[in-house]
């Protein structure tokens, strides 16, 4: 008889326990243009993990939505306008970095007002999704690539 398999076979590893670490929460989004291509930042030297391209969002602060940390977010990073009606959750991401663990859900978003621009020294570029692992992203993001492709 063949001996049974392990449940767990597939599944190996996964991120560390919490310990002393915080759970940080972080929205992130993905704007979609008319071509289907997906706005990606470069995160500016001077900031932890520099040169790595992301999608546009940050930190949820005390007493926001992830959605309205989002529309908060755009409008400082990007100077354009969205609502949180116009932010469709799509995946996310759960990552154990060294000195904290991420939380992060994605949004797809079609629909803002305005031309995304570079306010915060960070470089833009609107990528093909089929592109996007030629851009160096955060561990956290991979999974979030191929959920991303598959939806689009
Ligand atoms: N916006 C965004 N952040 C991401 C992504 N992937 C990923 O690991 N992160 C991490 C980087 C940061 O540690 C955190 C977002 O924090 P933030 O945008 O509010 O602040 P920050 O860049 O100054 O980050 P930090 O230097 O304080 O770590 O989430 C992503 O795709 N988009």
């Amino acid at each position: 008889m063949a001996a049974p398999s392990d449940p767990f076979e597939s599944c190996p590893g996964g991120p560390p326990p919490l310990g002393d670490r915080r759970l940080v929460l972080v929205a992130a989004v993905a704007l979609i243009d008319a071509d289907g291509r997906v706005l990606i930042a470069q995160r500016p030297a001077g900031k932890s993990m520099a040169g790595l391209w992301e999608f546009p969002g940050g930190k949820v602060d005390a007493g926001e939505t992830p959605e309205e940390a989002l529309v908060r977010e755009l409008h400082e990073e990007l100077g354009i306008e969205t609502r949180g009606s116009c932010l469709a959750p799509i995946a996310f991401a759960s990552h154990g970095y060294e000195a904290f663990h991420l939380l992060m859900p994605l949004y797809a978003c079609r629909q803002w007002r305005g031309l995304p621009q570079p306010r915060e020294g960070q470089t833009l570029k609107w990528v093909a999704v089929h592109a996007l692992r030629d851009y160096p992203m955060p561990p956290a993001d991979l999974p979030l690539i191929a959920q991303l492709r598959d939806l689009l």
